[in-house]
């Protein structure tokens, strides 16, 4: 149930707790005292009646005071019945029966002695309807009662207000903008800063945002800066990687990574003898030449250029490596030794056709190579790269420009395929 709920039920009840206690205890009071006003002053109109017609009364005169009585009677309509008794109880006006009135008129009756003698000389009683005076006075206590009713109603219509925008309407705010304060939002309005309580706990509210809102954005900044820190060591990472796995100049992957490679073509072939795997060592020929002629910069253009050359010629799935200076691996995956040979046929008759242009200078180098393949029988990656290193120094020795197998492989009929 909310403040504004509660607020208006308390109204509610005490608003009901004082009209009854208007209604009960303080209006009868006041239509007694008007009854009370009214029955006085026809008190002392009777008395004023007696006194007047005492002078007649003394001297007998009958037929003057029944004149001022008719008067009387005439200008009081509430005066019901006037009637004067003698002492011994005989009636001496009027002259007609006396007359019970019924319940339902309310009727009050007074008496007043006649003369100023003990006991008096006759008794004046009127009947005075009370009807018009207690209609007034109920008139009375109802219009004071729809006074104070409306007095009240004004009175819990301003405090209700004064409570709905001083207090609910504030509170009401600092709700939402706590609720959106959660959300990452620190803008939504606040109430004033007034001097009271509410004004207080509102700026103490905007100040504790404020804070929060400052930490917020440095909490962002530390984590953005983290961010970046982490991406730049991300990155540092991946470089090392790279650098550890591959080499500076062509990009090709270096030593280790290709003796990595064969360890793993090692295993799968242990695993899985079927499995084939050729390996190729490539050593350029008179490369040595070029760095002397045109210098170790112009070296460096050519083994990247050569690299291109002879990536063209071997598949996707090929692992390719610079093993050092101007040495390189290829190790050929689902590949047996005449496939292998093939391919190495291939790099080297490539290598065979490129022509190195420097300081208008043209360079044909050419390419020993030596093909080796992974069996199950082979004793590690060491050994199975010192067999196509040695397949690839038979080249050297037969010519260069050439593949050569390793010793152990039979295979006749690969010939050179060109000269040096
Ligand atoms: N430009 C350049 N030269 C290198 C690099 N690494 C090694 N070398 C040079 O490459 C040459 C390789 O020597 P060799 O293989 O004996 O030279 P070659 O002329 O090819 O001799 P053969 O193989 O017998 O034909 C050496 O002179 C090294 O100094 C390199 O990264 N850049």
């Amino acid at each position: 149930m909310g403040l504004r709920t509660k607020f208006t039920l308390l109204l509610v009840v005490l608003a009901c707790s004082f009209m009854a206690y208007i209604h009960y205890l303080v209006i009868p009071p006041v239509g007694e005292r008007a009854l009370g006003i009214a029955e006085s002053g026809h008190r002392a109109h009777l008395q004023l009646t007696a006194e007047a017609i005492t002078p007649s009364l003394l001297e007998s005169d009958l037929a003057k005071v029944y004149e001022l009585l008719n008067a009387i009677r005439y200008d009081n309509p509430s005066w019901r019945q006037v009637e004067l008794y003698s002492p011994g109880g005989a009636r001496l006006y009027p002259l007609a029966e006396h007359v019970d009135f019924t319940d339902d008129i309310p009727i009050l009756i007074l008496e007043a002695p006649v003369g100023f003698l003990k006991p008096p000389i006759a008794n004046l009683v009127v009947s005075v309807d009370m009807s018009s005076s207690i209609g007034i006075a109920q008139e009375l206590e109802a219009s004071l009662l729809l006074a104070l009713g409306l007095l009240l109603l004004v009175l819990l219509v301003v405090v209700w207000c004064e409570v709905e925008w001083l207090i609910r309407r504030p509170l009401a705010q600092m709700v939402l903008a706590a609720r959106k304060l959660i959300k990452g939002d620190f803008h939504a309005a606040l109430p004033l800063r007034n001097s009271d309580e509410i004004g207080e706990l509102a700026g103490a509210f905007a100040d504790m945002r404020a804070v929060m809102e400052r930490h917020h954005i440095d909490v962002a900044a530390e984590l953005e800066q983290q961010r970046a820190h982490a991406r730049l060591l991300q990155l540092e990472k991946l470089r090392a990687e790279f650098d550890a796995t591959h080499d500076v100049l062509t990009g090709l992957l270096n030593r280790r990574e290709l003796e990595r490679q064969v360890s793993i073509a090692l295993d799968q072939v242990q695993a899985d003898p079927s499995k084939r795997y050729a390996l190729l060592f490539i050593d350029l020929d008179h490369f040595k030449a070029v760095n002397d002629s045109c210098g170790h910069l112009a070296g460096d253009q050519l083994l990247c250029e050569i690299t291109s050359v002879m990536r063209r010629r071997i598949r996707e799935q090929d692992v390719f490596a610079r093993m050092g200076g101007d040495e390189f691996a290829i190790l050929l995956p689902r590949c047996d030794v005449k496939a292998g040979a093939r391919i190495a046929h291939d790099v080297c008759w490539s290598v065979f056709q490129y022509c190195f242009e420097y300081d208008q200078q043209i360079f044909r180098i050419g390419s020993s190579i030596g093909l080796t393949e992974l069996t199950a029988n082979s004793m590690g990656v060491e050994q199975v790269i010192v067999e196509a290193d040695a397949a690839c120094y038979k080249a050297k020795r037969k010519g260069r420009n050439r593949v050569e197998l390793a010793d152990h492989l039979e295979c006749a009929g690969i010939a050179p395929i060109g000269k040096d």
